[in-house]
């Protein structure tokens, strides 16, 4: 499977095209536009969330509610469009109205993409970079996750992200009575977090970097449950599904690092004290007595619940300035005040549950065919039976 997305942050509307999601899956416009309003919703973004209102429109590969194997296509509006139509239209405009219209940005912020993006493709207005490094393409990323999660929900597979860390304050919490108590505790936490006193602190620490012009970051976590073993392959570097995760958690704005399992604590332990130990039952076939690597050996899926991390810096913009250099003038500058989040991790938690989606959602099409969902279901069970009984 692979998906595309197109659209800046203050054009139109945002796209996404998905190739490879097998024909006569039920796929519903609600469980799409839920996992956006999801997205939308974390405390500690600024004025453009209460500006849109993100739902999908549906606008190819789907009929009466079932995919039929051809590309889906999906489209995401920006209200905030109406503000921008003359600084962001695809039509030439006139000499005249060229500084008016285009309010060229020749200050880079620090830790944004702005600079490299700018040299890189001979840019001297940055509003053509930061239109498309803007996070706000997340929203068709969530839309493509929202289709992956239909399909592993098919295998009885359950996603859930949440926030462990926001601003160096962490949840003490962190073990659940099952993956389903989680989300319902999330889902109720305006941070995502499963600590309800850690959610507090954490909207304070939100509180007091906004007054102070500043931002924070934090780790998000996401769990998956109810895998086969097998998913992915040890034989080539690039079949490897722990590396496609990471790849894919790091895609992510602003994430610097990933872990898996017990992850860097890892390095502090000896070998006795983190491989998992191999048990079997009738029930279950074989499982481990721990999980320490998070659902991961050798590439492949071991069939315990997968386990990873992301860690997101603090959000470059800042209404307390940041010294930086005008590409201009080359002066040193130190205000640019924009619009924006001062925290936005718990909204980042939901888009790291959807990229984590796709991969999975891909390894299960590459090992159980992507024609239609009945010949994949079947291919599902027969292996799994055969995986237990091994
Ligand atoms: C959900 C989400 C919202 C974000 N909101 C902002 C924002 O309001 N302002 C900002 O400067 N960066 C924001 N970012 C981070 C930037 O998009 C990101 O730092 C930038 O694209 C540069 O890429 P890099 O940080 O991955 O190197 C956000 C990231 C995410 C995931
Ligand atoms: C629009 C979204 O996030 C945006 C991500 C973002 C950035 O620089 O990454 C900057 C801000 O955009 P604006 O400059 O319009 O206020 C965020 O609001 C979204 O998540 O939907």
């Amino acid at each position: 499977m692979r998906y595309l997305t197109a659209g800046e942050s203050h054009g139109p509307q945002l796209t996404t095209i998905i190739e490879g999601m097998p024909a006569n899956m039920t796929l519903e416009q609600s469980a799409i536009d839920t996992e956006l309003k999801r997205r939308q919703k974390g405390y500690g973004r600024g004025r453009r969330m209460q500006i849109e209102s993100d739902s999908v429109q549906l606008v190819g590969g789907v009929r009466h509610g079932k995919t039929t194997g051809a590309p889906i296509a999906m489209t995401v509006e920006n209200k905030d469009w109406k503000h921008w139509q003359k600084i962001m239209g695809s039509e030439p405009i006139s000499e005249g109205e060229q500084d008016e219209m285009k309010r060229v940005i020749t200050k880079p912020r620090p830790g944004h993409a702005d600079l490299n993006g700018a040299i890189k493709y001979n840019h001297r207005d940055m509003r053509n970079v930061l239109e498309r490094s803007s996070a706000r393409e997340t929203t068709v990323r969530v839309a493509a996750g929202a289709v992956a999660k239909s399909l592993l929900s098919q295998f009885g597979v359950k996603v859930a992200g949440h926030v462990i860390s926001i601003g160096g304050i962490k949840s003490a919490k962190t073990s659940f009575d099952s993956i389903e108590d989680l989300q319902d505790v999330t889902e109720q936490s305006p941070v995502r977090c499963y600590d309800a006193d850690a959610s507090e602190k954490m909207k304070e620490a939100i509180d007091e970097a906004k007054k102070n012009g500043d931002s924070i970051g934090g780790i998000v976590e996401v769990i998956v449950e109810g895998l086969p073993v097998g998913l992915g392959s040890h034989v080539h570097y690039d079949r490897k599904l722990d590396a496609k995760i990471a790849g894919a958690i790091m895609s992510i704005n602003a994430f610097k690092g990933v872990e898996f399992g017990i992850g860097f604590e890892a390095a502090q332990r000896p070998g006795s004290e983190v491989h998992d130990e191999i048990l079997w039952n009738h029930e279950s076939g074989y499982y481990r007595k721990t999980n320490n690597l998070g659902g991961f050996e050798g590439g492949m899926t071991n069939g315990m619940p997968v386990i990873v991390r992301g860690v997101m810096k603090p959000i470059p913009t800042l209404y307390k300035p940041l010294q930086s250099v005008d590409i201009d003038t080359k002066e040193t500058f130190e205000a640019s005040i924009e619009r924006s989040d001062s925290c936005a991790v718990p909204s980042a938690s939901v888009v790291a549950e959807a990229v984590v989606a796709w991969e999975l959602a891909n390894a299960f099409t590459e090992k159980f065919g992507n024609e239609s969902m009945d010949r994949m279901l079947s291919n599902y069970h027969q292996y799994v039976s055969y995986s237990k009984e091994f």
